[in-house]
């Protein structure tokens, strides 16, 4: 199973210029992949069209074979884990009822790994936990997925060195011990070349070609 990109194209409106133009990148199992590049290139909306939250204009998205969007009933094989992690979770609900919404039972949540989701977290509403508690739960719940691939999005843009270092220590073993392949998007370029087998230059994507030139120029 690979998560791939075939040249993929996308542009928010037919008015704007296109973001993603002629993008291909794949991830294997078990691989963490690193995506540097500048504020505002496209990095996010990358990340959003591998998860399947947004749909290429042209070209394809796939992760073994089939466009990464989430059937009825069916888990998306693909998780897509941002970086505001408290914004994932409904402010009026305790941290139960939104990790209950994945459709896992009790027992399963109980039985998390309490360095993601310690029990006693589970019973609070998102603004009683700390950023990097909220970032280690949200991770935990795109776990509770069984995903095949992450895409991780800033997810420790906002957090302090010790809760950054915790949340990637809890992503990669996790990645390790189940085979996912991990797309680590970030603008911090020591960060990449630590988490990550190989980083990729968000600029390096884009194919340089008179059809390129004429098609991104606006
Ligand atoms: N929902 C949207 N509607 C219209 N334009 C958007 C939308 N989201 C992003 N953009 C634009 O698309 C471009 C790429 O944004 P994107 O968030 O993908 O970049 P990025 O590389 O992730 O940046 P950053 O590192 O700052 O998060 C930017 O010009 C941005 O303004």
């Amino acid at each position: 199973m690979t998560l791939r990109a075939d040249d993929v194209w996308f542009r928010y409106s037919r008015k704007s210029p296109w973001v993603v133009a002629g993008v291909s990148l794949s991830v294997e199992p078990g691989e963490v992949v690193g995506l540097h590049g500048p504020s505002g290139a496209g990095k996010s909306t990358l990340g959003r069209l591998l998860s399947g939250s947004l749909t290429p204009r042209r070209g394809e998205v796939s992760a073994d074979g089939r466009p990464p969007r989430p059937g009825r009933g069916t888990p998306n094989p693909v998780q897509l884990v941002a970086q505001h992690a408290l914004l994932a979770f409904d402010p009026l609900w305790k941290i139960r009822s939104s990790l209950a919404e994945t459709g896992v039972a009790d027992d399963v949540l109980d039985g998390m790994d309490p360095a993601l989701a310690p029990p006693e977290l589970l019973d609070r509403f998102p603004h009683e936990i700390s950023g990097g508690e909220a970032q280690r739960v949200n991770l935990g719940r795109a776990l509770l997925a069984d995903p095949r691939f992450l895409v991780a999005d800033e997810i420790t843009a906002s957090l302090d060195p010790i809760s950054q270092a915790e949340v990637w220590r809890l992503l990669l073993a996790a990645a390790d011990a189940r085979g996912i392949g991990v797309l680590a998007i970030s603008h911090d370029r020591p960060l990449l070349d630590v988490v990550a087998h190989r980083v990729l230059d968000f600029g390096d994507l884009v194919p340089t070609g008179p059809w390129q030139a004429a098609h991104t120029s606006g």
